[in-house]
């Protein structure tokens, strides 16, 4: 029985789209059966234990294999991007018996690993099982990633200390070295060895598979096809299948009530709610939440606001095991009253997708993680763009300077934004008739024609499993 197995990191914001390839492919070829690998998370991100459950229980074809507990060394580096790659780094050899206990009832055609496990990549070899890449956010970000092996050969310093302008191939404008990956910017961290062992194994890869399509980033996702992103190399095929995004939209489980925020959106006039939130590692200050909350009330709109605690010390990644928010103490005072009317501010976590499919709503504060990014597109809600870490700032520059379907939130030099700001940007964004809304809906339609019969994404992932029978 032929086989393919899917390797992801193991957070809500890596796993869904990985699991959404491994459905779309059973889709269309239901005669493969896929295995998924499962690592223990490395950090808290959002359980991702009901929808691995709802999936196992509604797709027979697909089994989710759980990989042992290690323990990661103690590590300097600051950034979460090192606890994921350690644990897949030390999770080769789990990997490797569960890919030969998987052969032996099954012929693997593939072993497709997220961006974070090329170092499995060194197993499928092993084992003569083609690897391939899967890359959960933009082509853009592919695109620089591919060429940071460049970058890092021509200087000597650490990009932080150089100051200067980027060129990113099929990038719309060059970039500050400040807006790159944080990770990235330290040759001495961790994190950085890690990034560029990824960079440099990538393209050694049978192909890469993006989370994209050919109408959002046209420009980036041709570069890389073009080879600039790896000039010194050949660039192996690349397979953009997007958008791949969780489809339930009830935004609750059978059964469950409904979550009051859908039924406090059910009241309020079509397309007149802004949502904000802020992907599953987003925080804010206890004073960059008040300031938020001022440019809310003044702005006059609707909004439904996911507000969760401020990080408790530096460099706290435990999310979802954090109480939840006191809102009376985080929010002005008498904020919540004065605001009841139109406003509603939930606690730590909504159903995302539920909520930008909802009529009510008009537009997405977003931190640009790249799922947030997609769901707002297939849901038609234009975004205004507020990064906050990993790669979202390439993803704003893209948005807001070449797309053209999200405004820039703007900060200051230490990265605060005032509550001017906030008002302005988010009376601007749910303006009726604004351009950013119209190009919006447009790709909304660019989303669709490209996962339909004969559109791009669906030639794309035709050309990925003919590679496998080659
Ligand atoms: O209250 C919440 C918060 C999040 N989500 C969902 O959680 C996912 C979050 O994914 P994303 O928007 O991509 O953000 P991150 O969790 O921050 O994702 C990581 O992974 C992405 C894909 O690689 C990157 O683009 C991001 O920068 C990186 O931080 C989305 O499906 C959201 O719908 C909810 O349903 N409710």
């Amino acid at each position: 029985m032929a086989a393919i197995v899917l390797y992801p990191t193991p957070v809500i914001g890596h796993l869904i789209s990985m699991v959404e390839l491994g459905k779309l492919i059973l889709t269309h070829h239901p005669s493969l059966n896929i295995h998924i690998l499962i690592a223990p998370a490395p950090y808290n991100a959002g359980s991702t234990a009901p929808y691995i459950a709802s999936v196992s229980s509604t797709i027979p074809s697909i089994t989710f294999h759980n990989l042992p507990s290690v323990t990661l060394p103690p590590t300097t580096s600051s950034h979460h991007e090192t606890l994921t790659f350690e644990l897949i780094r030390l999770n080769n050899p789990n990997v490797h018996q569960s890919l030969l206990s998987i052969s032996k009832t099954h012929h693997i055609q593939a072993f497709i690993m997220d961006a974070f496990c090329t170092y499995a990549l060194s197993v499928a070899s092993e084992l003569k099982i083609a690897g391939y890449i899967f890359f959960t956010t933009s082509a853009i970000t592919l695109s620089y990633l591919l060429y940071h092996p460049t970058i890092h050969k021509n200087t000597t310093k650490s990009l932080k200390d150089l100051n200067t302008l980027f060129e990113i191939p099929g990038g719309v404008a060059p970039i500050p070295s400040s807006d790159l990956p944080k990770p990235l910017l330290d040759r001495n961290d961790k994190a950085y060895e890690f990034f560029l062992d990824s960079s440099i194994a990538m393209p050694k890869s049978a192909g890469i598979i993006v989370n994209t399509f050919e109408s959002l980033e046209p420009r980036a996702i041709q570069a890389i096809s073009d080879g600039l992103s790896v000039p010194d190399g050949p660039t192996p095929p690349i397979y953009c299948t997007g958008p791949l995004i969780v489809t339930k939209r009830s935004g609750h489980d059978e059964g469950n009530a409904v979550p009051e925020c859908l039924t406090w959106l059910d009241l309020q006039p079509s397309q007149s709610v802004v949502f904000l939130c802020f992907g599953s590692l987003g925080l804010f200050s206890i004073e960059q939440l008040k300031e938020i909350a001022i440019g809310l009330e003044k702005s006059g709109q609707r909004f439904l606001w996911v507000v969760r605690n401020p990080p408790s010390e530096k460099h706290s990644l435990a999310v979802s095991t954090q109480p939840e928010p006191d809102l009376d103490s985080l929010l002005p005072k008498g904020f919540l009253d004065r605001t009841k009317e139109r406003g509603l501010v939930v606690k730590s976590w909504a159903p995302q997708v539920a909520v930008l499919n909802h009529n009510s709503v008009g537009g997405f504060v977003t931190h640009c993680g790249w799922n947030s990014v997609l769901e707002a597109v297939c849901a038609g809600v234009p975004m205004v763009a507020w990064p906050l870490y990993a790669e979202q700032k390439l993803n704003k520059q893209e948005l807001v300077e070449d797309v053209k379907i999200a405004l820039p939130m703007n900060k200051s030099e230490d990265g605060f934004v005032s509550a001017t700001e906030v008002e302005k940007r988010v009376r601007e964004l749910m303006e009726r008739d604004n351009s950013i809304r119209e190009k919006t809906l447009a790709m909304k339609d660019g989303a669709k024609a490209a996962l339909s019969e004969g559109g791009s994404s669906r030639v794309a992932l035709t050309k990925l499993v003919e590679s496998w029978s080659t």
